[in-house]
């Protein structure tokens, strides 16, 4: 992670998709990822459904992780759609800097302390339960603990757009009654908006293990 940068360029707030992309390729350019500049960028954006609604595919059973774009192999840019109720387990990032910025309804972000050495044995402890409404930007990377993402809403979906980098394609997903964990591989759902088709196309998310 970086400090600011001198003479850094000020980004316009970007008016689509489109724009967005363009500028967080820029951003992605350097090594070096500045974790408020990104926030801001994408905090800017303010969410339009025209921008993500071809990205947007639910399912019943499941959240859904849709890929939006490729960021030149620095980042993965993905809208996960969450029907009611919907949520993931709790889940570890690869090391990654994690960006989720809700484009419609509101997610609850619960914050966990990773298990301790003795894990398998003892319940994980919670360290901060958030809501995220529409347009706000949360973030996370594996120093700041584990999580999970539910849509509470019982009667709205809800939408996120997600930027990962460096991108990853597994992740640990752990029980909550013991802290014991599991290995999980991640894809998706759809790319580019096109559904995705083959192995692991349909088991796409880090869903709570019971849901495995
Ligand atoms: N990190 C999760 C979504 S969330 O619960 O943060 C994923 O990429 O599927
Ligand atoms: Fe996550």
């Amino acid at each position: 992670m970086c400090d600011s940068r001198v003479g850094k360029p000020y980004f316009k707030e970007p008016s689509c998709m489109e724009e967005l992309i363009e500028t967080l390729n820029t951003l992605f350019e350097s090594d070096c990822v500045n974790v408020e500049e990104v926030q801001s960028v994408m905090e800017n954006f303010k969410s339009k459904e025209s921008d993500w609604r071809r990205f947007a595919k639910f399912d019943p059973n499941r959240y859904t992780r849709n890929l939006v774009d490729e960021g030149n192999g620095k980042y993965n840019l993905i809208l996960l759609c969450w029907g009611e109720g919907q949520g993931s387990g709790i889940h570890s990032h690869s090391d990654a800097h994690c960006f989720l910025k809700v484009m419609d309804g509101t997610l609850r972000e619960t914050l966990y302390e990773w298990p301790s050495k003795s894990e398998g044995r003892t319940k994980m402890k919670v360290k901060k339960i958030a809501d995220c409404e529409m347009d706000q930007v949360a973030y996370i990377n594996d120093s700041y603990g584990v999580h999970r993402v539910e849509n509470t809403s019982n009667v709205e979906t809800a939408v996120s757009l997600h930027l990962y980098s460096p991108p990853f394609e597994s992740c640990d997903c752990f029980d909550e009654r013991t802290g014991k964990k599991q290995s999980v591989k991640i894809t998706f759902w759809s790319k580019f908006g096109e559904r995705t088709y083959g192995v692991g196309a349909c088991k796409s998310a880090v869903y709570q293990p019971e849901n495995n």
